[in-house]
């Protein structure tokens, strides 16, 4: 008998149990569902998930966090490309000919470092465009995920996000710069990159050698990992050039700077790049100023950019014009990439390619 003369019936009793109970399980069954998706996908419970970063929509993204994972892309790329070369098995095909007539050569490194460093921004990043070297075969996806982490360095360096609009980035990607020595098993000349440009503009630059594991990093008005040398020979520079698409690159130097300058054949636009810099890497030669005069394409150029203008310095076409990250893959007017000297003046010393007919 219950107090104040109320009976209970014991049917009663289990219908008021079972209705609270499917109160608490759909309170709670949302909640543990969350729970459990997070610790399968390897996130961290209250610090967000592994998966899609940035604004729950996609419709902004945060550089630093784009930064963090372009590292991350570059060194899981390279190790791809490590493990090919030190295989031994290349699998090498040409993709055709250069406009000059070179074969343009590509490797099982090349394919599949593109399919790791392709895969981990787009799962990263889905809502925004890559584009990348190689052909991604979309019945080969892999899901990547990123563990959210973003390393101290980066940390250190750049103390706040920034948020951009997601569709005003494009990321161009680089899998392995520097094929032809690559199959030569000139190991030093070999990157694996990744850019990301806003608006066109290249604002954050990843470069990454695989044999020797040195990564250079910059995010233009945020901060970087390496900085420029202390000093440079402006009057008769050492010219680091293409060995493998030079065209007539050599001339044009010779002409523009004396026969006192040093011609420095090197592979990869990467590796060119980082020849200005002050990288502790052994195997980098150091030149004072980089000139490619042959046609070029975007995803061998944007990180070096990226870096060199994030550092103060500038890689515009010979004729000084910038370069937009956006739309066609190639670029017509040659490269000029300096640091720490008067570009502009450079750019005036140089002889009209289409004139002289040295391109
Ligand atoms: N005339 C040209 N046509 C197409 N690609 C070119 C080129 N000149 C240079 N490149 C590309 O730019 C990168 C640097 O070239 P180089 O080592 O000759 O300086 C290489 O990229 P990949 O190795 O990624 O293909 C190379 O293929
Ligand atoms: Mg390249």
């Amino acid at each position: 008998m219950a107090p104040m003369g109320i009976r209970l019936s014991p049917l009663g009793v289990a219908v008021f149990c079972l209705l609270g109970l499917g109160v608490l399980y759909h309170l709670y069954s949302g909640f543990l569902a969350g729970r459990f998706s997070l610790f399968s996908l390897g996130g961290e419970p209250g610090g967000g998930a592994a998966g899609p970063a940035g604004a729950a929509d996609g419709a902004t993204v945060d550089l630093r966090e784009m930064l963090a994972v372009s590292v991350l892309a570059a060194v899981r790329g390279g190790e791809e490309v490590r493990r090919v070369r030190e295989s031994n098995v290349l699998h090498e095909k040409s993709k055709g000919k250069t406009r000059e007539g070179a074969e343009d050569k590509m490797t099982s490194g090349d394919v599949l470092s593109n399919r790791k460093m392709f895969y981990l921004l787009k799962t990263t990043f889905p809502t925004v465009q890559i584009n990348t070297e190689e052909h991604v075969d979309a019945t080969d996806q892999e899901v990547i995920l990123w563990d959210r982490k973003i390393p101290e360095d980066i940390l250190k360096e750049i103390a706040a996000p920034k948020e951009v609009p997601a569709e005003s980035v494009t990321v161009w990607i680089d899998p392995l710069d520097a094929t032809q020595e690559y199959t030569e098993d000139l190991r030093k000349y070999v990157t694996t990159m990744v850019c990301v440009a806003v608006n066109g503009k290249p604002v954050l630059g990843v470069i990454h050698k695989p044999f020797s594991k040195y990564t250079a990093w910059a995010m233009v008005d945020g901060g970087s990992n390496v900085k420029a040398r202390t000093s440079y020979n402006e009057k008769t520079p050492r010219i680091v050039v293409s060995r493998s698409h030079s065209g007539m690159v050599k001339q044009v130097a010779l002409q523009t700077f004396g026969n006192q300058t040093t011609i420095i054949p090197a592979g990869g636009a990467g590796y060119k790049v980082l020849a200005l810099l002050d990288v502790p890497d052994k195997s980098q030669e150091k030149a004072d100023l980089y000139i490619h005069v042959t046609y070029i394409k975007k995803w061998d150029i944007c990180a070096g950019n990226a870096i060199l203008k994030a550092l103060g310095g500038h890689m515009t076409t010979l004729s000084g014009e910038e370069i937009s990250y956006t739309g066609s893959d190639g670029i017509e007017g040659g490269l000029l990439a300096s640091i720490s000297m008067n570009h502009q003046a450079l750019v005036r010393k140089l002889p009209d390619l289409e004139k002289t007919g040295h391109k």
